[in-house]
């Protein structure tokens, strides 16, 4: 079935399911009852949260729309506008609210000083006072917190500060003696919170095209990280540098991308003649990358602003001469890469050097860059102001910590802001942010024109799963069962046994390629041909070429694949809309690796999304962490004890891990399963074998592997026959047959 590439996987499973039912093929009975439709409307590929936000509550609502029909009032223009605002609908073509076109059509690139009347609002009617932002910042659950040393933050000049800064500098005598409750008190910080989109261009006087563009996407509530991050980035007091630690799929690119294009617009302005990258951002894998890629190209629309995906060859930082890309004109496609790798060195002296002025990029591909493949040292990326790591966390991990922070080192603007985001965010990347922080001013000895904070952001409870999905610790005892386990999602018919019904799109993450790989082709023939056969399953990892990896991404996002075996490449950042779950066929190395893979679905608020873990005997020792998880987000979402699906029984029952193992564990999995022999041959029959992925049992295999076998030597004896001239022609003995 071909779909336009326009299309997007809900809108396939929506016309799929019409006339032909994709789980009903999947189960290949034609007896299965069809699905209600209260139970499809569950479903997170069909479904729409009304509201994205995940913590709120009837005050904190109730004080916002106050606040947000104040401003309705001041201008009749903008009561339509809002009233306008369709339905919020992910998988539209986005249509842009008629009023909201005419508002914006006369604007042009950059011209943030026309801001029409209805637009202005009174600072002074609208900004509120520290108990209503304490109450909407507590209901939504969202923290700021300075992260500087409290000498540092007492020390900063009061007419920069607000008035809860000045109580902290009238202590500062007292400041030796808080006790660590006061001094945590007085980093709190309550900043103004953003109640609606439309703020962004009345109050935080962001690019009008930018503005736009923001519309153009539909959304009509801000998100928890958006609203309270985006006064801060953008705001009127000096930008801090910021770590943010939000749930996944809450909309941190938005968060992210809408302050570093509204400088950038802004700087254009000021500076006219300074062209390069002027942002950079940077991401774990090619798959994330190009996802933000495709984000901030809808961003950056009409305001002149320039955002390119790094590609391998690509040459940064030196533009003698060259010819400048139109980087907003190209494809993010992977061939694209493969293109660039595979020049001869003459053509790719030819390659245009980026100017864009937004790189994203993985950690690995811009050192390569910067430093001809280690071969020199870094070059320096002088007109960065802003770096954003997305997925901080990882990039600052051992496996990328060195790379990323050489890039860090790389950009030597004085007034270069970070901004470190992602949903799970341990304490020593906190003080490795500001050690580092620290490090480089002292290295350039330069100080940044003004002073500025290290701010922390965190929405809800630091390192927690969203509340949104049900989550699902499955026993199934072996390998074997496990497989079982997974059949039985796919053949739903069965699934009244195991009562988790799964629908198609989802994705499926093993330990290691060679079983994600094992995993695939077990599975390959389970999906009959009415249902489009062994096309629908795929499986993707980081041995595959760039350009197979684009393509598998493209036809999952478009519905063609609608089973999608992986490693934990995809299980960070990478957004597909609509997928109904997420199947931890082995357990994931650590409970962040689970909260980030889980969380590709039940994204911006959706509900229905499904994690099944299945665990094994050999995982017993690693599961308590993973069944912590899951008990907070159970917590979390509230509802009754019984409804829980971890009970206290488990959690005390199963042993906790001593910091050595666990680390271990992060870094190599389940041992057991470290490789995975794929063929009888390899197998040297030392533990590797009961981790094998097959339903076939040992005694099976071995009689298959005997029948081989004799089917080898009959050839062999009939070739010797033949060659010795007395082979009959009657075949009277043919072997076995297979
Ligand atoms: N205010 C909003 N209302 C509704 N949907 C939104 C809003 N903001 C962003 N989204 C959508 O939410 C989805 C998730 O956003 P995004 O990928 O930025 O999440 P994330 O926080 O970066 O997640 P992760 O931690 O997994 O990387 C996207 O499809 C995005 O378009």
């Amino acid at each position: 079935m071909l779909f336009p590439a326009s299309a997007n996987i809900n809108d396939i499973f929506d016309s799929t399911t019409k006339d032909m039912d994709a789980f009903r093929l999947l189960t290949r009975s034609t007896k299965l009852k069809p699905v209600s439709s209260a139970t499809d409307s569950r479903l997170p590929s069909t479904g729409k949260a009304a509201n994205p936000q995940l913590f709120r509550t009837a005050e904190s609502d109730n004080l916002e729309s106050a606040k947000n029909g104040k401003k309705r009032k001041r201008g009749a223009a903008v009561q339509e506008d809002e009233e306008d605002v369709p339905d919020l609908d992910f998988f539209s073509s986005n249509k842009r609210p008629a009023a909201s076109v005419t508002e914006t059509a006369a604007a042009t690139v950059g011209d943030d000083k026309k801001v029409s009347a209805q637009d202005v609002a009174s600072d002074d009617e609208d900004s509120m006072d520290e108990v209503e932002r304490r109450t909407i910042l507590n209901s939504h659950k969202i923290k700021v917190t300075d992260m500087r040393d409290l000498e540092e933050i007492q020390a900063e000049p009061t007419s920069t500060k607000d008035s809860k800064k000045k109580k902290k500098k009238s202590k500062k005598e007292e400041a030796p003696t808080l006790s660590k409750k006061e001094q945590k008190r007085a980093r709190r910080l309550f900043p103004e919170p953003l109640l609606n989109f439309k703020e962004l261009r009345s109050k935080y006087k962001i690019s009008s095209r930018l503005a736009e563009n923001v519309a153009e996407q539909g959304f009509t509530v801000p998100t928890e990280v958006q609203l309270g991050t985006l006064p801060l980035l953008l705001g009127e007091s000096s930008e801090p540098d910021l770590l943010v630690v939000a749930p996944t799929g809450s909309g941190k690119t938005l968060s992210f991308l809408i302050p570093v294009i509204n400088k950038i617009v802004r700087h254009h302005h000021s500076n006219p003649d300074e062209h390069g990258i002027l942002s950079l951002v940077v991401a774990p894998t090619r798959e994330l990358a190009s996802q933000i890629v495709n984000e901030g190209r809808k961003l950056v629309a009409g305001t002149g602003v320039k955002i390119t995906l790094m590609r391998k060859g690509m040459r940064v930082g030196d533009d003698s001469g060259a010819d400048v890309l139109d980087e907003n004109s190209e494809e993010s496609s992977g061939s694209q890469d493969e293109d660039a790798e595979d020049k001869p060195a003459k053509e790719r002296a030819n390659i245009p050097v980026t100017k864009s002025d937004i790189l994203v990029t993985t950690p690995l591909m811009l050192v390569n860059a910067l430093s001809a493949n280690r071969t020199t040292t870094m070059a320096t990326l002088p007109l960065v102001r802003s770096l954003v790591m997305d997925e901080a966390d990882v990039l600052l991990d051992p496996l990328f910590r060195e790379q990323t922070l050489d890039i860090w080192k790389a950009c030597s603007h004085p007034d270069l802001r970070v901004g470190l985001w992602s949903a799970t965010m341990g304490s020593n990347i906190e003080d490795l942010t500001k050690s580092t922080i620290k490090e480089r001013l002292e290295d350039l000895g330069q100080k940044p024109s003004e002073p500025h904070a290290l701010l922390r952001l965190v929405v809800g409870l630091k390192d927690s799963a969203i509340p949104n999905i049900d989550h699902k610790l499955v026993y199934a005892a072996t390998e074997q069962g496990k497989l079982m386990g997974l059949r039985q999602l796919l053949r739903p018919a069965a699934a009244s046994a195991s009562d988790i019904r799964l629908r198609p799109p989802f994705l499926i993450f093993t330990q290691t390629i060679p079983r994600a790989v094992a995993l695939h082709s077990e599975l390959k023939y389970d999906i009959p041909a009415e249902a489009g056969g062994s096309s629908r399953i795929a499986v993707l990892h980081s041995d595959l070429s760039d350009g197979q990896r684009s393509d598998i991404m493209r036809d999952f996002r478009k519905g063609e694949i609608w089973i999608l075996v992986t490693t934990d490449l995809l299980a960070r950042g990478v957004d597909f809309r609509g997928i109904n779950g997420v199947v931890n066929y082995d357990i994931p190395n650590s409970a962040a690796v689970y909260v980030h893979r889980v969380g590709r679905t039940g994204r911006a608020g959706r509900e229905g999304g499904i994690a099944v873990t299945y665990y094994t005997k050999e995982d017993i020792p690693y599961v308590k962490s993973i069944a912590n998880i899951i008990d907070v987000s159970e917590k979390l979402r509230g509802g009754e004890e019984g409804d829980k699906s971890i009970q206290k029984w488990l959690l005390d029952a199963l042993p906790n891990l001593s910091k050595n193992s666990k680390k271990d564990m992060k870094r190599h999995g389940v041992k057991a399963r470290q490789t995975q022999r794929l063929t009888d041959k390899e197998d040297d029959g030392k533990g590797a074998r009961g981790m094998r992925i097959s339903t076939k049992s040992g005694f099976e295999r071995r009689l298959e592997n005997k029948k081989k076998g004799a089917i080898a030597a009959s050839r062999n004896r009939k070739a010797a026959a033949a060659a010795s001239g007395n082979v009959s022609d009657t075949g009277s003995w043919n072997g076995l047959d297979d």
